[in-house]
């Protein structure tokens, strides 16, 4: 692949610093990384309690790093790197200029696995966090919406196989995002968002 087609293009939005590259990685590096963490990963069913009841989270999750971290009320334990991990985490962190110390991983299994509408702002992260985030396998649609002004369009972006995803600067202060849905027919999608977490 050549350097033209792994550049981080700015997506345009107001009070937001995002990047797409929608061909990181090529369809063939793609797919091996896809087998690799269908396999090596450990996928866990976590809960989450919704209106005061505990329900499985709707997708398998694994957290990878070097510190600890609360995600969605869970206390998350990180495991130890795995190398197909640090292989990606390396390639990133050149792409975005940017170091992460901590990798949380979700399954989409079907279209009807999700997540909901959220902002990556817990405290742990800091003040401007930046996020990026790998994508593999089954197409997702990919929504931002500004949390205040009704006057900006909300956006949606395909996450396809490859492709990487960069928020940060004021993005999670304005802007909330989520993976909706779908009732057509998708492959599994695994997800990737690295981040720093302060200690
Ligand atoms: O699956 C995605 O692309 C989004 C993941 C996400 O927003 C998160 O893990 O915080
Ligand atoms: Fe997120």
């Amino acid at each position: 692949m050549n350097d033209t087609g792994r550049k981080l293009k700015p997506v345009p939005l107001p009070d937001a610093e995002v990047y797409f590259s929608a061909h990181f990685f090529n369809p063939e590096q793609s797919d091996v990384y896809l087998q690799e963490l269908l396999q090596q990963v450990n996928w866990q069913q976590e809960s989450i309690k919704l209106f005061g009841k505990l329900q499985p989270m709707p997708r398998l999750t694994a957290w990878y790093g070097d510190k600890g971290y609360t995600y969605s009320g869970l206390e998350n334990k990180p495991q130890p790197w795995l190398p197909v991990l640090q292989e990606l985490r390396e390639q990133v962190e050149q792409a975005s200029r940017q170091q992460y110390n901590s990798v949380l991983l979700n399954l989409y299994r079907t279209g009807q696995d999700s997540m909901g509408w959220h902002a990556d702002n817990e405290r742990e992260l800091g003040q401007e966090p930046s996020i990026a985030s790998l994508s593999f396998g089954g197409e997702r649609r990919f929504a931002l919406k500004h949390r205040s002004r009704k006057d900006v369009d909300a956006l949606r972006i395909t996450l396809n196989h490859g492709s990487l995803l960069l928020m940060q600067g004021p993005t999670q202060h304005h802007w909330l995002h989520h993976i909706p849905k779908t009732s057509k027919p998708v492959q599994p999608r695994i997800n990737l968002t690295f981040r720093y977490v302060h200690g």
